[in-house]
């Protein structure tokens, strides 16, 4: 069976990695494939940090494993064939017999340096939307078996090809139930293809790694929308934790709330005065007033000890609980006990009450079990407010992500060193320790990084282990000493995107860095402030568990012309303000990339589409919020 088929929602269970290290290597002079290196990193590194993004567990097939004990972890085990030389299939058939029935494995051949974990999630959602027993990329018209999903079902076909001495892994297609995924399926979603690249000669494997391909100029330039959905594909939420309430403000819940009882609970006074049955003042008016018996007064807090008969009426005050037998409750201004009428005396009565009338019914603002707060919520006055009214002392909220910041750059001054020519203080990391505050991170400002690629490496992975995000200002161009760049040119895998249509901050960039999302904003300061308003805003609410995660936007209508037309469609630092029914929208002040001071005018980025022309003065224009109460 062979369909195409493009790709599908995500694979909801975890797939087990399976990397064939055997094999002989003969063509490659007899070095251990799995070891051979690019840009400064073995193959089975470079696979692995690929795997562990989406495999809760990695098995590397091999029957030289002391060769490769370093690479042994607790998300990485070693098997061996069951009979050695028999080639791929009988890896598959040593990995599969390791999962349980209905798992599934990623499985790769040693030899492909740009295996892909965003193939592999294309290939899994495939693999449970059709119900196939394995999901097998077809590109330039090859199936490519070494890069596949293959369900622990095809172990009883693969068992049979082997008693048969059939070694082949084309044949095993013969005898189990697959799909193809096409390149449409994987350019779709914007993943290379070169994830099937493979080295099987010396030859190859001087072409892959013959010189240093200049691909700093070489960038694929992506939309806003794409770059946010290849970094949402990495998404995870923080874990949870409980908090005491007061402690809980500008979190976010990591539990939904329902009301425990219903609000109110009892039918309330609205207001102080006497409890009472209307039918009792049907008659009534201001010059023929009722007179009631007064049986007795309830407070606040009071349970009323008798049930009211016909004639009968109870000083109550506001918040207080209304008997039974009252169904309305007079203002004491409607009656001549204004001043206090207690048990014994009679009550006059002014108006004719309607049943109801200042009488709050019991779940009137809630019913009990009645969702109030959704998961991902933000903690606010109101949020306050319902939660304590529902007994929680403490909040389940989600665990502020630990976000490390580093500025890059050689010209950059710590704040109490004297301004020297040339240099300038470094703003970048302040301006987004705040920015995180207010996405309700923990910022961690670490500190100026020099121009120096591999230390800069050394420290963002370090970083890594201790920090559920990083990131990172400067060098992201292509300059000489733009040291991301640099990092990423030799980590091709890990990069997610360098580039994108959009000003300012068109070479944002973002990877992933040993498991953890990696922001390299640019270094210009009003780049630096969009792509964290556009990037890691919407990923750090998505963390949180917040249900939109976007910014709030609406249409304005620009005050004045905006002259500068631009290839990428533009987002303008701006201020909002309303004249009368109109919401117009103008520039926060200097609009350039470079410059800093406009940053602290703007609440909102105006979007100005890509044009020769810019914007005319009236144009309506999509007006990006900044000043969300949700953050
Ligand atoms: N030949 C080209 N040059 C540039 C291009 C290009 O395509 N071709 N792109 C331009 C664009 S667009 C941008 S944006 C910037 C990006 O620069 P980088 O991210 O590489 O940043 P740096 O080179 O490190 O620094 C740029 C600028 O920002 C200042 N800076 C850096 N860090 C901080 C900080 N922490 N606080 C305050 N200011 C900082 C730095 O001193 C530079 O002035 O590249 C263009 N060039
Ligand atoms: O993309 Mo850059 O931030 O315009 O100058
Ligand atoms: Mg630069």
């Amino acid at each position: 069976m062979k369909l195409q088929m493009g790709a599908g929602r995500t694979y909801g269970k975890p797939l087990t990695g399976v990397i064939l290290a055997g094999g002989e290597n003969k063509r490659m002079g007899g070095r251990l494939k799995a070891l051979l290196e690019w840009g400064g990193r073995t193959f089975l590194e470079l696979q692995l940090e690929q795997m562990n993004q989406i495999c809760e567990e990695t098995f590397i097939v091999t029957n030289r494993p002391e060769l490769l004990t370093k690479y042994r972890s607790d998300k990485v085990r070693f098997t061996a064939d069951v009979q050695p030389g028999l080639g791929p299939l009988a890896g598959m058939q040593a990995a599969l017999r390791q999962i349980g029935d209905g798992a599934a494995v990623w499985l790769v051949g040693c030899d492909m340096p740009f295996v892909s974990a965003g193939a592999a999630a294309v290939m899994a959602a495939l693999y449970e939307e059709y119900g196939v027993d394995a999901v097998i990329p077809c590109i330039d018209g090859r199936l490519q078996p070494l890069h596949a999903i293959y369900g622990r079902q095809c172990l009883a076909a693969v068992e049979r090809h082997l008693e048969d001495g059939e070694r082949r892994m084309m044949k095993l297609l013969d005898s189990i139930r697959w799909i193809a995924a096409d390149e449409a399926s994987f350019k779709k979603s914007g993943i290379s293809l070169d994830f099937v690249q493979n080295v099987n000669t010396t030859q190859q494997y001087k072409l892959l790694t013959g010189g240093p391909a200049e691909t700093r100029f070489q960038r694929e330039t992506i939309k806003v929308e794409e770059a946010q959905r290849r970094i949402f594909q990495h998404l995870r939420l923080q874990p949870p934790e409980r908090v005491p309430l007061e402690m809980s403000f500008g979190r976010r819940l990591a539990k939904p709330v329902a009301a425990a009882q219903p609000v109110p609970h009892f039918r309330r006074s609205g207001v102080d005065g006497y409890a009472l049955a209307a039918a009792d003042t049907a008659d009534t008016s201001s010059g023929q007033p009722a007179a009631l018996d007064i049986v007795e007064s309830i407070l606040c807090g009071d349970v009323p000890a008798l049930r009211l008969k016909p004639g009968q009426a109870a000083r109550i005050m506001t918040g207080a609980m209304v008997p039974e037998g009252a169904d309305a409750v007079v203002m004491l201004e409607m009656t001549d006990k204004m001043n206090g009428g207690g048990p014994g005396e009679r009550v006059c009565v002014k108006k004719r009450m309607t049943p109801g009338e200042n009488v709050t019914p019991i779940g009137h603002e809630a019913a009990r079990g009645e969702p109030v707060l959704e998961r991902g919520r933000l903690i606010r006055a109101g949020e306050m407010a319902v939660l304590a009214a529902f007994g929680h002392a403490e909040a389940e909220v989600y665990k502020p992500p630990r976000v490390a910041i580093f500025a890059t750059g050689s010209e950059l001054l710590d704040l109490n060193v004297p301004l020297a020519p040339g240099k300038i203080r470094n703003s970048n990391s302040y301006m987004l320790a705040a920015l995180v505050c207010e996405a309700g991170g923990d910022p961690i400002v670490m500190p100026v990084l020099p121009d120096d690629a591999a230390e800069v490496g050394r420290s963002i992975e370090a970083a890594a282990l201790r920090s559920d995000m990083i990131i990172t200002t400067g060098g992201v161009s292509v300059g000489d000493k733009d040291v991301l760049t640099e990092y990423f040119a030799d980590r091709p895998g890990a990069l997610l995107f360098n580039k994108v249509a959009m000003r300012p901050g068109s070479p944002t960039t973002a990877g992933i860095v040993s498991g953890k999302l990696l922001f390299a904003l640019s270094g210009n300061p009003g780049a630096c402030y969009v792509g964290f308003q556009l990037f890691v805003k919407p990923f750090m609410r998505g963390m949180l568990g917040a249900a939109n995660v976007n910014h709030p936007e609406c249409e304005g209508l620009l005050e004045g012309p905006y002259a500068k037309g631009s290839a990428y469609p533009r987002y303008v630092r701006g201020m909002m303000e309303m004249q009368g029914e109109r919401l117009i929208v103008k520039p926060a002040g200097l609009d350039k990339s470079s410059s800093m001071m406009s940053i602290k005018d703007a609440d909102c980025l105006i979007f100005i589409p890509a044009g020769g022309s810019g914007a005319a003065a009236g144009q309506k224009v999509r007006v990006i919020r900044l000043d969300s109460p949700s953050g």
